[in-house]
């Protein structure tokens, strides 16, 4: 068995006082995608926060490929780990190549005296970057909109767009944050499609969202967060009918749900079908 990619170790984070994440733990393994559930204010983003140097762990740790996370994002991107934010952030007075060709600007080796005078070194490099750069658009569904501005762009495309410059800096881990909020379920179903492309390209992927059909019909494995605490983790099928899962999301007793479930696989002739199908 080969080690996991990314290991998260009872990572703890402390905000004056407010504990925003208490001991949480999350492996992720080669080609893998891991989705990340729980209500509002539970804590996802700031792990992911953690995950990617923005912040530094309270207590634990955060090991990529068995060795520690560097604290400067900046760092972390050239380690391995991209992502993409909850709120869209691109440039939006660039093009949609112009947006993808700043992530790979990460990965290129242009040195200060090639940049400044812009000799063939730089050119070529530019060029190569664009050529990426409109390749992975393609990939994500929007080779159209290259020199479209991004500001421009259907809301749909925009969140592919952070996806495409994202996957510019030649991640290993994939972090992406709610990359299907403000979808129709068109819209919904092609990011589906592009996130298993994605993990076939073999990036491991951890998933943020408040769709838990969409996260269960996509994730290998889910954990889900609630206060702070890993409340549940496990394969989708597993965590799905949870009782506390479910109590967290519908905010009833674990008993009552456990009655409900019971009461409708009974009225289904004993074929439990699940409660958030
Ligand atoms: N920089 C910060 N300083 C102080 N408190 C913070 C900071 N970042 C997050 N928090 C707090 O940590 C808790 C967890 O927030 P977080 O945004 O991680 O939750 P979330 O699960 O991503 O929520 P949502 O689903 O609404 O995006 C919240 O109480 C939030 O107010």
């Amino acid at each position: 068995m080969t080690a996991p990619i990314l290991r998260a170790q009872d990572v703890t984070m402390i905000f004056g006082g407010l504990t925003a994440l208490s001991e949480v733990s999350l492996t992720l393994d080669r080609g893998q995608i891991v989705g990340l559930i729980g209500p509002n204010g539970a804590g996802k983003t700031t792990f992911f926060n953690c995950l990617t140097g923005l912040y530094t762990p309270s207590k634990g740790q955060v090991l990529l490929n068995g060795r520690q996370l560097p604290s400067d994002p900046a760092q972390v991107t050239i380690a391995g780990i991209a992502r993409t934010f909850q709120n869209i952030r691109l440039f939006p007075n660039m093009t949609a190549v112009e947006n993808v060709m700043v992530g790979r600007h990460a990965r290129m080796k242009q040195g200060p005296i090639a940049t400044i005078f812009r000799g063939p070194r730089f050119r070529k490099g530019e060029n190569e970057a664009r050529d990426r750069a409109k390749e992975l658009l393609a990939f994500a569904g929007i080779g159209r909109a290259g020199d479209e501005l991004a500001r421009n762009l259907p809301y749909g495309d925009q969140r592919r767009l952070e996806i495409a410059r994202a996957l510019a800096t030649d991640p290993q881990v994939l972090l992406l944050d709610e990359p299907t909020a403000g979808m129709n379920p068109q819209e919904t179903e092609a990011t589906r499609q592009l996130i298993f492309k994605i993990r076939d390209l073999g990036v491991s992927v951890v998933v943020i969202e408040h769709d838990t059909k969409f996260i269960f019909g996509l994730c290998d494995h889910v954990s889900v967060l609630v206060q702070g605490k890993l409340l549940v983790e496990g394969p989708p099928e597993v965590v799905r009918n949870d009782p506390h899962v479910i109590e967290a999301y519908l905010g009833k007793p674990p008993e009552e749900v456990q009655a409900e479930v019971q009461h409708a696989a009974e009225l289904l002739g004993g074929h439990d079908k699940g409660v958030n199908q």
